[in-house]
């Protein structure tokens, strides 16, 4: 319980969140209604009903369906601006979303209209909660290279409001290689690179993002333990990884939370963090994978230090900035030992 209470008052970064992924089903059907879309839900109950997932491709399903009610810039910044909300109470103090505008796009939204609803909350929070972030644009690696290319034009256009790009969806059968040239010429306009690797594809994924696609962080990476040589190489690389525990047990990556690698992560002195994924459609925001993964493996209270300062360590900020969160933990750390 304590370590609950400790969880709840450190700072922390949250590294890897689709914006989308946050979609409360009382904002869904409030949306549906305001836009006119027609969704095959009447009821909370009956959206939360169909969040039952065997696996990636089922959730992604449903999470294409559901962010179908996001026409105007204004239904992208309410919804950026609840998950912001709801996040700084939960002690998160700098975020870096992911979005995918490709989604958006095919349904004949303009990418100005998701960017600027997003940015417009992201400058809102940092003005009014002092909340830090930065925008990862993800490529959807169901669709082709051409599109993606789309889309990094479209970046390219905003770089002042997007830092880096991602690769996320469908990973079974779509390598990070295929992306290769989109993520070179990325890198070339100045955006970082992160993808997600090893959430079901397989260890060599990890190994195709970080040689073919040169990235800087991996999303997941959980079967990376499948190949003892690549985890020593990513603890040597201080390479970091964002772990999502309940996004891993509703998708089925694993049948018990027990059997969540994060603490095998630690051990093996790989810059690991936890994160939320799709907090809506997994049953909990970034302090509920704390405490529940905590509870299940067995998570110390230098374990949960070590996780809040490695989502600092393995944000994009500068390093005088991730200082100053390293400094801010420190002092909330002291601060709750003394009420101990
Ligand atoms: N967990 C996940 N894996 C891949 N793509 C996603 N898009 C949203 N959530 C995702
Ligand atoms: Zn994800």
């Amino acid at each position: 319980m304590t370590l609950h209470s400790l969880i709840d008052v450190l700072p922390k970064a949250e590294l890897h969140l689709h914006i989308e992924g946050t979609l409360e089903p009382e904002m869904m059907l409030a949306l549906a209604k305001r836009n006119g879309v027609e969704l095959p839900y009447n009821s909370v109950a009956e959206v939360q009903a169909a969040y039952e997932f065997d696996c990636l491709q089922d959730f992604l399903d449903v999470y294409y369906q559901g962010m179908s009610v996001l026409i105007n810039e204004r239904d992208f910044y309410d919804l950026t601006m609840a998950y912001l909300e709801k996040v700084h109470g939960q002690g998160v103090r700098h975020v870096e979303i992911f979005f995918d505008p490709q989604a958006h796009m095919e349904r004949g939204v303009a990418f100005e209209t998701v960017l600027g609803g997003i940015s417009s909350a992201l400058e809102t929070a940092g003005r009014e909660m002092d909340m830090t972030s930065k925008l990862i644009m993800c490529f959807l690696r169901h669709l082709d290279e051409e599109d993606a290319f789309g889309a990094l034009n479209c970046a390219c256009k905003h770089k002042e409001h997007i830092y880096a790009v991602g690769l996320d969806s469908s990973e079974a059968g779509r390598p990070p290689e295929l992306f290769s040239r989109v993520f070179a010429k990325a890198r070339a306009q100045g955006f970082k690179a992160v993808a997600h690797a090893g959430e079901e594809g397989p260890a060599a994924y990890i190994e195709t993002a970080l040689d073919d696609l040169k990235v800087s962080r991996v999303d997941h990476g959980n079967r990376a333990f499948e190949n003892p040589a690549l985890v020593a190489r990513m603890a040597a690389e201080q390479m970091p990884l964002t772990m999502c525990p309940l996004s891993n047990l509703r998708l089925k990556g694993i049948t018990d939370l027990k059997e969540h690698p994060i603490k095998k992560a630690l051990n093996a002195g790989l810059l690991a963090t936890v994160n939320s994924d799709d907090p809506s459609y997994f049953g909990g925001y970034v302090n509920e994978n704390y405490k529940q993964v905590a509870d299940a493996v067995g998570l110390t209270g230098e374990d949960i230090v070590t996780l809040a300062k490695n989502s600092f360590k393995a944000s994009f900020q500068s390093p005088s900035e991730k200082q100053a969160y390293l400094d801010k933990v420190d002092t909330q750390l002291r601060s709750w030992q003394r009420r101990q």
